[in-house]
């Protein structure tokens, strides 16, 4: 039934009154502080109060709503139709960065407000006429212009570490040999299962050969990623959430000696902390890419085939060797050989 004009201009007007009345000053104290507190201050702090308890609801909608907390391009959610965890926390890092620098700066991170929405960083440059400036021009590169991946930076070096512009170069982010720098530019999810946790899914269709994120986290030396691999074996006995630290080895072009990288992102990572183990392989492939003036190389995630919109992202932990404990693997491929690969196997 249509309402009388008279009546709806006043229910107009009252709407519009209390968009414009001042907020309450805990109203407006609480939008700021509570988009820094962890889950489990946040549900505490949601039980002392109904206005908390409604803006604790809505920063864990916007939570839920996308896991890089705006940090990336795009927004990734969490999808879960398994079970009651609206997502999953964990300090957000689109690099690898050093844990000296972590344990001072990455303490907190505001997540979850309406406001918490940052500027995405423009990848486009512009010379001093203003023109927009495209193709590689790094000092090492004789071909100016054609942003293709015909520098000499993308040679490979040693035997699997694929050389990208960087740093050292003249070149800026829209080179077309810093492919692997450009953050996340396909669409993602992170979908919850219920035997493996969460995990990342495509949104959309990826083509072979496309590059899909970084492997981003906290670089340790190995003393302390054996120190914390034994820590979080612990912890999962006793049924806490699951880490994710990866070793890796880079084999020198001396062929006589191999870097071992350890990334832990169980704590500080981006979205690829999410990728589970498939013992076939799975859909994706690893590269270590290393950008030249840099010293350590990134883990960096390919398309190994077309991948379907909807399909799960997986690639092969490591090696399986015989062990008689360890986490049970349900990747469901099969080639399953049943138990997850683990550093000490
Ligand atoms: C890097 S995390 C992957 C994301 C993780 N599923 C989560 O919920 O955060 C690695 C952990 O995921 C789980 N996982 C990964 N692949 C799995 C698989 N194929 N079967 C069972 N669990 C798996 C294990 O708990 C493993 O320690």
């Amino acid at each position: 039934m249509r309402q009388p004009d008279s009546k709806r201009s006043r229910k107009n007007n009252e709407t519009q009154e209390e968009t414009d009345r001042p907020k309450p000053a805990l109203f407006q104290c609480a939008e700021l502080i509570l988009p820094w507190l962890t889950p489990l201050e946040l549900a505490n702090v949601s039980l002392t109060c109904r206005t908390l308890h409604q803006i604790s609801k809505s920063i864990t909608l916007s939570r839920s709503s996308d896991a890089c907390r705006a940090f990336e391009n795009i927004a990734i959610p969490f999808c879960n139709a398994v079970d009651s965890h609206p997502y999953a926390y964990f300090i957000y890092t689109h690099s690898l960065i050093l844990p000296s620098s972590s344990s001072s700066q990455f303490q907190r991170q505001f997540w979850g407000s309406n406001f918490s929405r940052i500027g995405v960083e423009s990848v486009g440059l512009v010379d001093e006429l203003g023109e927009n400036v495209s193709g590689c021009d790094c000092e090492s590169c004789n071909e100016v212009g054609d942003g293709d991946t015909r520098c000499p930076c993308s040679s490979l070096d040693g035997l699997d570490v694929v050389r990208e512009c960087g740093s050292s170069c003249r070149c800026g982010l829209e080179c077309g040999n810093r492919l692997s720098q450009k953050r996340i530019t396909i669409r993602l999810k992170v979908v919850r299962d219920r035997r493996k946790g969460w995990g990342l899914h495509s949104d959309q269709l990826i083509q072979k050969g496309q590059f899909v994120c970084e492997y981003a986290g906290e670089l340790l030396t190995t003393k302390e990623a054996r120190r914390q691999h034994q820590l979080y074996d612990e912890l999962a006995c006793s049924g806490h959430s699951p880490s994710a630290l990866l070793v890796i080895r880079e084999h020198l072009p001396s062929g006589n000696a191999c870097l071992r990288i350890n990334i832990d992102a169980t704590r500080i990572g981006n979205v690829a902390r999410f990728i589970n183990h498939s013992c076939d392989g799975g859909n994706l492939s690893t590269t270590l890419m290393r950008s030249s003036g840099a010293l350590i190389p990134r883990l960096c995630f390919f398309a190994s085939r077309d991948i379907k919109e909807g399909e799960e992202l997986t690639f092969s932990y490591g090696e399986i060797r015989k062990k008689s404990k360890g986490l049970q693997c349900f990747c469901g491929s099969s080639s399953c050989f049943g138990m997850l690969p683990s550093e000490d196997t």
